[in-house]
């Protein structure tokens, strides 16, 4: 089930991920008695974290945090992807640190190994035994359509086998960065988009409307059915074809 949700502003967005995040949050935890995510960067985190750090109901201490797709660049530079979730969500709740996985500070020369790595570190916490089942991926959509450090026409896009794969000629700065594989994004039990601002607005009905399969977003369809995406009424101006429905949980 696709479903887009659009708001009249981005801080309606920031409100309904709360209510959200929260409830997906509860139900995953009674289930399994945890939360996995995973978070991309860019605007995202900002947007996403806005009212969920405050919100007393969830459970932050049963999450754990991956990263979609991070930069090469030490934990504390200001292009780490980890620190702007750091300084966004979870220097404000109580996710434990043993249950956040970011990249390996020692490795962002090698990107490569750096995504060899994040692989154990995934499977250290899903196993070894098939590709790891995320409760929620939080997705971004760049203004070129790609989604975490998935390019248009790089070859990263593709990528069947592996969890993680490794770019290090990037079309966006830094260059090097290490990033989730579609397997792994639609695997989820669900995949969540968060899109604001007219900037993306026609990128945003590329992707939902016209589907155009050339843009990596277009390829994030999870097999549990379940891509939701949460867009401001700036982003979603353009669409025709393609009806918002009422957000309801
Ligand atoms: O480089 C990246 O870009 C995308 C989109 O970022 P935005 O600033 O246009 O919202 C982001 O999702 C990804 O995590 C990041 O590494």
């Amino acid at each position: 089930m696709v479903q887009v949700f659009s708001f009249p502003t981005s801080d309606d967005v920031a409100q309904a991920l709360n209510t959200y995040l929260a409830q997906a949050s509860a139900t995953a935890i009674a289930t399994t008695g945890r939360f996995t995510i995973a978070i991309t960067g860019g605007s995202l985190p900002a947007t996403a974290s806005k009212y969920l750090k405050a919100n007393k109901a969830v459970d932050f201490s049963k999450w754990y945090v991956f990263w979609g797709d991070e930069r090469c660049v030490s934990h504390d530079h200001d292009d780490s992807n980890y620190k702007l979730v750091k300084e966004q969500l979870l220097d404000h709740v109580n996710v434990p640190a043993a249950q956040v996985f970011p990249i390996n500070p020692t490795l962002i020369g090698n990107p490569e190994e750096a995504a060899l790595d994040y692989h154990h570190q995934l499977a250290s916490v899903f196993g070894n035994g098939g590709v790891p089942e995320f409760d929620c991926v939080l997705l971004g959509i760049g203004p070129d359509g790609h989604l975490c450090s998935l390019f248009p026409g790089f070859p990263q896009v593709k990528e069947a086998d592996k969890w993680v794969t490794s770019i290090r000629d990037s079309p966006k700065p830094p260059p090097s960065r290490i990033t989730l594989t579609l397997p792994v994004l639609n695997n989820a039990k669900e995949a969540v988009f968060v899109v604001t601002g007219s900037g993306k607005s026609e990128m945003f009905k590329t992707i939902v409307e016209d589907k155009d399969t050339s843009k990596p977003s277009t390829l994030v369809a999870p097999k549990s059915g379940k891509l939701y995406w949460f867009v401001d009424d700036a982003a979603s101006q353009h669409l025709s074809a393609v009806k918002p429905s009422t957000f309801k949980l």
